[in-house]
Parts: C-alpha cells; structure tokens; sequence
C-alpha cells in the first residue's frame, strides 16, 4: 500500500523540489518509504502539525491543499460571509502553505483575507472576527522545533475548531485524493478574480488598539523609565509586539539581535519555547550585560511569552507560567480596583492543571475564578458564553500554566502581544512605586503562601507510547494510589466522569493530599508525554520544595 503511494508521488508533478528530490532520496529505503506514506497526519481540533517532508504523513503543500479543501467543505455548508482569514509565521514554507490555502480556498469561490507579512496567532484570531470570516487558519508549527510545520483552524468565532467542525472537516479530508482532490487556483489568479485580498490597515489599526485599550494604568509606561531587553525568537512577535510597546511609551527596548528577524530555522535556539531556560539563555544574558528590568521572548506564533525579572540584588530570575498568571491577575485585579474600571461581578478563568494559587488571588478581589479543561479554546468558550449572556466585559483575564495568557475579548486564543503589554506596564508600575515584580511575587507568598508548582514530563515515544500511556492512566483507576510518599490521598478526581466535574469528559486524575498539596496526571495533547503537576505548599521555598521531591519520588515509578 504504502509503496504504491510512494509510486504515485514519485511519478507525480510535485510542483516543490524539494519533495522530488526527497523521494528520489530514499529509492529502495522501505523504513524511510514507511514512515512518510504508511499513514496520514490526522486532522484534529489543532488541525496539523509534523514533520516538513514528502508523503502523506509529512507537511507539505499537497497535505495542506487537502485539508484545506476539507476546510473549504465544511465552510460551504455554513452560509455567512463565505471567507477565511489567513496567517503564517516564520517557519520554513510558512508563505507557501499560506498562499497555497488561499489557492484552494478561492478556487472553492470562498473568499480570503491573508495578511501581508508574518503575523501572530492572536493577529489571526482578530481578523477572523473583524472580517466575520467562517473559519481562519493559521500556518504555524508554535514552539516545536525547525523542522515542524503545522496548521491552526479556527472557527467563526476566533476561537480554535470545535471538534464538531474538524470532525466534519476531517471527513471531508478523507474524501479528498491527496494529490488530485482539491480544487486549485494560482494565488495570482485568485486576487484577481477579487477573491483573495490582504487584510486591511484598518484591521491591523483595530487589532492594535483593542490590545491597547486594556492598559490598566493608561499613560504609565511614558514615565516610568522601563529597561527591557526583547527576543521574538526569530518569530512573528517583533513587529505586533514593538508597536504596541512604541505606543504605550517604553522606549529603551534592546531586541536581541540574532534572533530579531524572522528565520524558520531558529539556528540559536533549536526549540523555540519560552517555557524552556536555553530559549531565553541569550535574551537573559543581553539583560545581565544592559542592566534590563525585564526580558521577554515570545514564541514563533506569538501566543506565548517566557519572561524572566531583575530581583533586587541584581540577578535574574525566570518567572514561570503560573507566577506570571498569578500575577497579572493581582496586577488587573488590584489596578482596576484603584483606577474604577472593574467591571461588576468580574470573570477570570484558568485551566484544572494551572496552580491554586490563583483562587486565592481571585477570592480576594471578588473576582469569580472559572476552571476549564487544558486547551485555551476552553477560555475562549468561556468568553462566548459570557457574550451570549451579554455580559462580555465581565471578563478581565484568562491564564494557563503553559505561558498562555488573554486579558480582553477581541481574541479568543492566547495572546502574547496584550501579555507582553501588561507584563512591561505591570514592571513599570512596580518600578515607579519603588517595587519590582520579584518584590511583589514575595509579598504574594508572604500573603497566601508559599506555593510551588512544578510539571514533571514522561515521554513515551513511538507508536507503542500510546498504548503505554493508556495502560499507565487505566492502571490509575483501576488501582486507585491511596497515598503518595506517606501523605494521604483525601479526595481523587477523575474527569472521564462528567456528571461529577461539570465539564467535559477529560483524561485527567486530580488527588488531593491531606496537607494542602495536589498531583494532577493526565497525558498531553500535544505530544507523546504523561504530564504530572505538582502543588505544594511550604513555610517557605525550601520546604515546598523538599514536598515537590518527595511526592515526586512516589509518584515517578508509576510512569515506569
Ligand atoms: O499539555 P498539552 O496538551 O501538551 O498542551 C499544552 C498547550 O498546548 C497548546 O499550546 C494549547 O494551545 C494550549 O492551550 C495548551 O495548554
């Protein structure tokens, strides 16, 4: 079968020569033949996401071309505007799978609006609703490695697929002959024929002032002499992210020169994910050397952003996801309060996986603390739902441990250019009272407790990984831990079952231990890992710490 396929392409006009000369490559190699044609990349909720190469199980312009024709299926059923928004970073081909999506799209008679230049996920998002486009599709691998690219589908409202559209679509897909089945029109013919266009200034001005519009102290950032050293990651950041800061007024921005432009092989960092110390390694060394209050990086995409502060006897400190959600939510929470725009019985949502802390903070500004599913669509559909109620400005903040964070709803997946905005405002503002964020982390924990949140990651590569994963989770409930290194479990939830979490039904295993401390276990979606998240709660780091170690000794065999 899969031989057969391999034929069918190498006899093919393949149009990339790249893919020609990978199939003349691996003549006679079955493993190498196995691996690309063997299987399909699936069509999922996140779309795409694999390896560069020839074959059906690789990324390249033909996958891409049939699964935009499964998109382009699915959007002929849904009436409305008959258009999709359109956006790529800088990954390798990114302007190709682009320009190829708006080719099969415009030959479908669905009309496109595809930005000019490189632009990030929330970017993406926005145009989607500013243009009341069916879907948008964003042609971006987020932080894996070079060698990666992938494809984002989003649905009418911003937000990422419901997994009844990319059930629908995946269908469609199914029908669809890789090579021969989707329609095609040159990107030249298509903005002629007036069906493809670029977005507009307009929407670009709209996106910028939305994101601007949620400064919590408006005018701040002019006077307060903020340092900042900046890395895009060689991403999509640079432009979004220094025009929005340029605006609010901080100005002494030094851009870490080797990974300012766009280059989709991320040559000083292999794996461009803020969540990682080696990504930030050069921004937070350019710190040290210009004495910055603050580095951030953003990812490819731009819908995360990695930071790292100036503790007050100078070193540098990496901030992790839950620290920073907790707080931006202090910082919105508390600013609003000061300055009279809270809005009345305030929202702000978080995932199960992201660290308790935050209901603390949330509690005490009388701010209603929403818990989803991991996965920001689920913040998203929070947003929709307090939209449909009319009532969308309750919403102040949404946040997941993964450095995903939104603070308004004029997107409806994470945004790192609002976060970048907020975090360098949020520094200002401790700046200018004679603070730093280091200094009001600690007076966090000094208030609520020292909290530690660590995630432990087991990898189960290969196609038998699955299979082991589901037995590690299946064993779980099967045999349900009663303790974990001698602290009792006091409450264990399991999120199959619905009826007892009020949310969808999930992977996940949540144990309560006697003293305050939590292990969440539940597989990645993402990639081929068991993810285990730990709370902890100590008089102190030190003992925190010492709790997190412990509990991780227990639990670790179970992923043997
Ligand atoms: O833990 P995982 O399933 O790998 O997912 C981690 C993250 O993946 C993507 O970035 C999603 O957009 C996030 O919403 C999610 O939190």
């Amino acid at each position: 079968m899969y031989q057969d396929e391999y034929k069918k392409w190498l006899g093919a006009d393949l149009i990339d020569f790249d893919l020609k000369k990978e199939l003349q490559d691996i003549e006679g190699d079955d493993a190498a033949i196995k691996e690309r044609f063997a299987v399909a990349l699936k069509f999922g909720t996140a779309g795409l996401r694999g390896t560069l190469g020839a074959g059906t199980n690789r990324m390249n312009i033909w996958v891409v071309r049939q699964a935009t024709q499964g998109v382009a299926d699915w959007v002929k059923t849904q009436g409305g505007t008959q258009t999709v928004a359109i956006s790529y970073d800088s990954r390798l081909k990114g302007w190709t799978f682009a320009r190829d999506a708006a080719g099969v799209l415009a030959a479908n008679g669905i009309k496109v609006r595809i930005y000019d230049e490189l632009m990030p996920v929330p970017a993406l998002s926005f145009a989607t609703r500013y243009y009341h486009c069916n879907a948008g599709i964003m042609v971006t691998a987020s932080h894996n490695p070079a060698q990666y690219n992938g494809y984002k589908a989003y649905g009418p409202d911003g937000c990422q697929m419901t997994d009844d559209a990319a059930a629908v679509v995946y269908d469609q897909i199914q029908k669809t002959d890789v090579l021969t089945g989707a329609k095609y029109m040159s990107f030249a013919e298509g903005v002629e024929k007036g069906l493809i266009r670029f977005v507009g200034d307009d929407c670009k001005k709209a996106f910028y002032d939305a994101i601007e519009s949620r400064q919590v102290r408006p005018g701040l950032c002019r006077t307060a002499g903020l340092k900042l050293v900046y890395s895009p990651l060689n991403g999509t950041g640079l432009v979004p992210v220094t025009h929005v800061l340029h605006d609010i007024g901080i100005t002494d921005i030094t851009i870490v020169p080797e990974q300012e432009y766009p280059n989709g092989y991320f040559t000083t960092c292999p794996y461009p994910n803020p969540e990682i110390l080696q990504a930030l390694e050069k921004g937070v060394a350019l710190a040290k050397e210009t004495g910055a209050d603050l580095m951030l990086a953003t990812d490819p995409d731009a819908d995360r952003v990695g930071i790292a502060m100036k503790c007050p006897d100078g070193s540098y400190e990496l901030v992790s996801g839950n620290e920073m959600g907790v707080l931006l939510l202090d910082y919105i929470a508390a600013g609003r309060i000061e300055k009279g725009t809270m809005p009345e019985r305030p929202v702000a949502v978080k995932s199960i996986v992201s660290t308790p802390l935050a209901d603390l903070v949330a509690e005490h500004y009388g701010v209603e603390l929403r818990h989803t599913l991991t996965g920001f669509k689920w913040i998203g559909d929070q947003i929709a739902k307090l939209e449909a109620a009319g009532e969308v400005d309750r919403f102040i903040f949404g946040f997941e441990e993964s450095y995903g964070y939104l603070a308004g709803p004029y997107v409806r997946d994470k945004d790192a250019v609002v976060a970048s905005m907020l975090i360098c405002e949020m520094a200002s503002y401790y700046r200018s009272i004679g603070s730093s964020i280091k200094q009001r982390l600690e007076e966090i924990y000094a208030q609520y407790g020292r909290y530690l949140n660590k995630v432990d990651s087991y990898e189960f590569p290969g196609l038998s990984g699955m299979d082991k994963m589901a037995g590690i989770m299946d064993g779980l409930r099967k045999n349900p831990p009663k303790e974990f290194g001698g602290d009792a479990v006091t409450e264990a939830i399991d999120y199959e079952k619905p009826e007892e979490t009020g949310l969808p039904k999930a992977n996940v295993l949540i144990y309560k231990l006697a003293d305050g401390a939590s292990v969440v276990v539940r597989p990645s979606g993402t990639e081929p890992k068991i993810k285990a998240y730990y709370t902890t709660k100590g008089k102190n780091l030190a003992e925190a710490e010492a709790e997190k170690e412990k509990l991780a000794s227990a639990v670790s065999p179970l992923f043997r």
